[in-house]
């Protein structure tokens, strides 16, 4: 089944959401890679690590360095490039794990080696409870990376200190406090969710007041609004391709309302909407409601064209009768038409002046109509 324009509206809504996500977790993140290298030159300072094992202090600090500075060179897609957020979410989210595993190796070394004193042990574990504290509160656009960084973080510290009967106290309060990051760590990540669902929310609604402020209420087709928008676009943008505006208005419709009763005088322009964009719609063409029973075309052709395209759709629409609630009511129509001359008519209200004075001329001369405008 080929998608729908709802299938298209749902696609947006949920590349808008993974867009958040990708540029969220870039902000929050993007430098934090930094941390963990202020954090373990702290750590090799206060633990001696750069006197007891120089080379391996200072290749702690580099390799932080680099994982810090692969995180910044990772900046999100454009937004133009879809399938590259997913990618980027993988690419970026095992490179925030690299930071957190390098620290646990760190860390581990740090409480196993009987050469780093009380000091290195206790600053390691206060930087270890930091990094994932901010885990679990702030990469909560990528909960599943959350998770994977903050067991990592934890599991070895934790083992090695159960492991230790002299860090057993430490043991304890930090698997209370895993404990802890474990519920929090949901938690947080459920108020982003809301947090995007109420984003998804407003968006939507601004989408469907902003689709409602261009759209015709009785024919779903533009409206007077959209269409001068349109206009005006068409006239700035007109190469060599050029376009022509066509405006039509319904004869005597006040007797069809009169005749028929105004259900059916509505369902009659609603007939016509369908008729008008059936026949005018495709191949860039824009139809819309300009107020009571009169409508406007845009069309990307030249004035000849376009005017033979009127006496068409006249023609047909005067040879049958509309299908209005049920009643078959002979509908005719009045047709004022050019094409633009930006020399002559300047602009769009310069066209649309000149076309308003041809449907004049095709109501004076008997309506049922086409009447070209000057230009
Ligand atoms: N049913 C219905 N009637 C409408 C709507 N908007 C305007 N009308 C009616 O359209 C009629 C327009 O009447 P006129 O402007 O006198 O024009 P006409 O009767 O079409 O005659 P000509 O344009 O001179 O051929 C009026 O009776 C309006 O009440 C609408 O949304 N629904």
């Amino acid at each position: 089944m080929p998608p729908t324009p709802a299938d298209a509206l749902q696609d947006d809504a949920a590349f808008r959401r993974r867009r958040q996500v990708v540029l969220d977790s870039w902000q929050r993140s993007r430098i934090a890679g930094f941390l963990y290298v202020f954090g373990w030159v702290v750590v090799a300072w206060i633990g001696d690590v750069f006197a007891l094992a120089p080379a391996w202090g200072v290749a702690g600090a580099v390799v932080f360095l680099v994982a810090a500075i692969l995180r910044l060179r990772l900046p999100p897609p454009a937004a133009e490039d879809r399938p590259g957020h997913d990618r980027w979410l993988l690419r970026y989210g095992a490179a925030l794990t690299l930071a957190p595993l390098l620290w646990a190796t760190a860390q581990t070394w740090l409480l196993l080696d009987p050469r780093f004193g009380a000091d290195a042990v206790m600053v390691s574990v206060i930087a270890t409870i930091g990094y994932a504290t901010v885990i679990a509160n702030v990469y909560t656009t990528m909960p599943r990376t959350a998770a994977i960084g903050a067991f990592v973080l934890f599991a070895p510290m934790l083992a090695a200190l159960w492991l230790q009967p002299a860090y057993r106290a430490l043991a304890v309060a930090c698997t209370l406090y895993a404990v802890y990051l474990g519920g929090a760590l949901p938690r947080s990540a459920r108020e982003y969710r809301r947090r995007l669902d109420l984003d998804a929310a407003l968006h939507e609604q601004r989408d469907r007041y902003e689709r409602l402020s261009r759209t015709d209420p009785l024919t779903a087709l533009a409206n007077r609004r959209e269409f001068g928008v349109r206009l005006a676009e068409a006239t700035r943008m007109s190469g060599d391709a050029g376009f022509a505006l066509l405006i039509l208005d319904v004869d005597h419709f006040k007797r069809i309302n009169d005749e028929h009763g105004h259900a059916v005088g509505d369902a009659c322009l609603r007939a016509l909407a369908q008729r008008l964009r059936a026949a005018f719609a495709g191949d860039g063409g824009l139809v819309a409601r300009l107020g009571g029973e009169e409508f406007g075309v845009l069309l990307p052709c030249d004035g000849a064209q376009a005017k033979a395209h009127a006496e068409a759709f006249r023609a047909a629409l005067a040879a049958t009768r509309l299908d209005c609630e049920g009643r078959a009511v002979a509908v005719t129509v009045s047709i004022g038409v050019c094409g633009f001359v930006p020399e002559h008519h300047r602009d769009g209200d310069g066209l649309y002046r000149a076309v308003d004075r041809a449907l004049y001329a095709a109501k004076s001369a008997g309506r049922d109509r086409v009447a070209a405008g000057d230009g």
